[in-house]
């Protein structure tokens, strides 16, 4: 305390599995905005997700540390998967607030498609008030900002990844390779742990 307010990313991500993508999303986040740490955050239950299950919170927040592990900018947060009930990012952001302190500036980080879906979101009007927004490009998606609240969400274009976790996930299914889609403990991970095999 007394310092100056840390400025802290929060990568929020049901992250089945975590993939380079959301890795390049954070870290050119961190450069562009001279972020002193980004914050990964596994979702709980992500209710807008349209699938019925998701890989248990467990799997997916140690795929997280694992992901993580090596960059010391980068931490994690259980407060998703320990709040019981639905994910919303107003709570998400509530909890986080708690944690850094009032004088820590929140930068909420996104890619194109969660922004296009943003004003779906719970309370985002109040959400708005609790962090800054970030959107990163996004292959596949367009990245605007028209549909916010003025000066709600910074865009950045980052280094176009076009994977996703859904790719990632069929390709175990289908015996292909995730090698370098995914770090390569998370590789492992999946491997030891039989995720995805179907
Ligand atoms: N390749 C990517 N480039 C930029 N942002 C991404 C990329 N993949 C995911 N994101 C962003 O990371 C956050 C968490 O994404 P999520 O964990 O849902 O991954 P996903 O690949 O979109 O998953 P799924 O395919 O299961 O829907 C979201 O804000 C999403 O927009
Ligand atoms: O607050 C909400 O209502 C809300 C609805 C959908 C997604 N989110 C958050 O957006 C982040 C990305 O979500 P997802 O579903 O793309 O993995 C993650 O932190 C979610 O908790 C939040």
């Amino acid at each position: 305390m007394g310092e100056r307010g840390q400025r802290i990313g929060i990568m929020g991500g049901t992250f089945d599995p975590i993939h380079n993508g959301h890795l390049v999303a954070a870290s050119e986040v961190a450069d562009r905005f001279g972020l002193d740490e980004v914050v990964f955050v596994p979702t709980g239950q992500p209710w807008q997700k349209g699938r019925q299950a998701v890989t248990p919170a467990e799997d997916r927040y140690l795929m997280t540390v694992i992901a993580t592990a090596s960059n010391p900018r980068f931490t994690v947060s259980r407060v998703d998967i320990d709040r019981p009930g639905p994910t919303y990012t107003v709570d998400t952001l509530r909890d986080l607030r708690a944690v850094y302190g009032p004088d820590a500036e929140l930068f909420f980080i996104t890619g194109a498609d969660a922004v296009e879906k943003m004003l779906s979101w719970k309370d985002a009007e109040r959400m708005f008030e609790l962090a800054r927004f970030v959107g990163v490009t996004r292959p596949g998606f367009e990245l605007s900002s028209a549909h916010l609240p003025e000066d709600a969400v910074s865009l950045v274009e980052i280094p176009a990844m076009a994977i996703s976790s859904t790719a990632c996930r069929a390709r175990v299914v289908a015996g292909k390779p995730v090698w370098y889609l995914v770090p390569d403990g998370v590789v492992q991970y999946i491997a030891k742990r039989g995720l995805y095999a179907g």
